[in-house]
């Protein structure tokens, strides 16, 4: 988590170096396209002005070539009629003529000036080498009469020199000012581009760049200062929105860890009710299987046990003994010493019970009140006498008194038992437990304390113990 402004502030710090990186190169390329625009905007303003001026000057030139014959043909004339008066004769020009002509080939576009006197004397001023160009002007008027009758003069003009010289007088002076009008028009471009342009732009590209860095998780940063309004408007609406939901955030937040602890305390409790639960249903499972007083398995364990070591020893073709244990006079026993005293037996022996039967295959049961049942798998009938008598023995050993009893001293058992084996097999459990409670029947008729055979005849014989 510590780590993250640190990542948001470090891809905002190198957003705004890439922008700033790119915001130059933009205004370099802003500044040439202003001195460009600029250059195209006086260059065409001055050409169109200039190229007006050259009609303007070609104009008045083609208008001072129409107003020659004017302007120097009665001069001309004269100057003949003096030359044909002086000494020299009509045939030779005279100095004012060659004045003249030269004032005319002076004037500025004009390359050649031709008098023909008509009498066959020629006087030429200037250039004539190329007058059959195309773009050569040329106008002849004639010396009219009576003084110089049939003078012509021809006048060659040429306007490109007129053009030359327009230009090599405007353009260092055109050149120098455009330069300087280009120099000022670009540098109040730039700075006018600059604040409307480039600026907000900026501005907006900050923006955006803490938009793309924008987090809900994180505290809002520090508005932005010096912003165009718009741009402020828009990054305060962002910070808005951003501290709105970083609150939210928060309240949600503490609202999930609430919850968090809710649902920790529920699954803990759920947990353990689950384990409650679970010792219940073992207790319960115990219990439907176990005698609560005497800790010994019940009947519905027996009679699981007795069908199963029942099939097993059928199977098997094994010895499995049952032997039926019922305490004698128990019922004067509970009313002489009481209840209590009588659960207390109960327990005594149904520990010498498990005591003498404790083989793992060995099945020790209480069915109820005083009666009790050993299943003893693989034992015929000649052991579990033998385990029986020792067991009558103990309880004897134990000297519980029962004034009440057959012996009018101490607590005695009388025991039914019957064995199945292959020699003697019985068709079903019940038929063999059946044999034992007989025997056991025979014991307590027979005067009690003492242990009864079954016979597989279904006689069972009776010992004195
Ligand atoms: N203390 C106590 N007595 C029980 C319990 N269950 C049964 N009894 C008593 O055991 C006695 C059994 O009496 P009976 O069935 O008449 O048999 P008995 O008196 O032993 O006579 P025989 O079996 O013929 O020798 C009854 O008085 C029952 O109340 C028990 O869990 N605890």
């Amino acid at each position: 988590m510590s780590q993250r402004p640190l990542s948001t502030a470090t891809t905002a710090a190198t957003a705004a170096t890439i922008h700033s990186s790119r915001l130059g190169s933009i205004r370099v390329r802003v500044a040439v396209a202003v001195v460009f625009v600029s250059l195209l905007l006086v260059g065409a303003t001055d050409a169109l002005h200039l190229r007006y001026q050259l009609q303007q000057r070609l104009q008045a030139f083609d208008a001072d070539l129409r107003a020659l014959p004017q302007l120097y043909a009665q001069p001309l004339a004269r100057s003949l009629v003096d030359a044909a008066s002086s000494d020299a004769g009509p045939s030779e020009p005279s100095d004012t003529t060659r004045q003249l002509l030269g004032k005319v080939q002076a004037r500025p576009g004009i390359i050649g000036v031709e008098l023909d006197m008509g009498n066959g004397s020629r006087l030429s001023l200037g250039d004539f080498s190329t007058a059959s160009r195309a773009d050569m002007r040329q106008i002849d008027f004639k010396l009219g009469p009576p003084a110089a009758d049939g003078a012509l003069v021809r006048v060659v003009a040429q306007p490109e020199a007129l053009q030359y010289m327009f230009w090599r007088e405007q353009l260092p002076a055109v050149l120098w000012r455009d330069l300087i009008l280009v120099l000022l028009l670009s540098l109040v471009l730039v700075i006018v581009l600059d604040r409307m342009l480039l600026r907000p732009l900026k501005a907006l590209r900050r923006l955006a760049s803490h938009a793309d860095a924008f987090d809900p998780t994180l505290p809002p940063p520090e508005p932005e200062p010096q912003q165009p309004n718009e741009l402020a408007r828009i990054s305060h609406s962002i910070t808005r929105a951003q501290q709105s939901l970083w609150l939210q955030l928060q309240e949600e937040q503490g609202r999930a860890e609430l919850l968090r602890l809710e649902v920790g305390r529920q699954q803990d409790a759920l947990r353990s009710a689950e384990q409650s639960l679970a010792q219940k249903n073992l207790e319960l499972g115990r219990l439907s299987r176990v005698d609560e007083l005497t800790g010994l398995a019940n009947r519905r364990e027996f009679d699981e046990g007795l069908r199963r070591e029942f099939k097993r020893a059928q199977r098997q073709r094994g010895h499995l003994a049952l032997a039926v244990l019922d305490l004698d006079h128990f019922k004067s026993f509970n009313e002489r010493y009481g209840v209590a005293a009588g659960d207390a037996v109960l327990t005594r022996f149904a520990q010498l019970l498990s005591v003498r039967f404790k083989r793992d295959t060995d099945l020790v049961a209480r069915l109820g009140g005083e009666e009790f049942v050993a299943l003893l798998p693989g034992f015929g009938l000649g052991v579990t006498q033998g385990l029986l008598e020792q067991l009558r023995e103990d309880l004897r050993e134990l000297q519980l008194p029962h004034e009440g009893s057959v012996n009018g001293q101490v607590l005695t058992v009388s025991i039914g038992l019957a064995a199945y084996s292959p020699a003697h097999p019985y068709l079903s459990p019940q038929a063999l437990m059946q044999a034992a409670d007989e025997a056991l029947y025979i014991a307590k008729h027979a005067g009690r304390d003492r242990l009864s055979l079954a016979a597989s005849s279904g006689h069972p014989e009776p010992r004195q113990g």
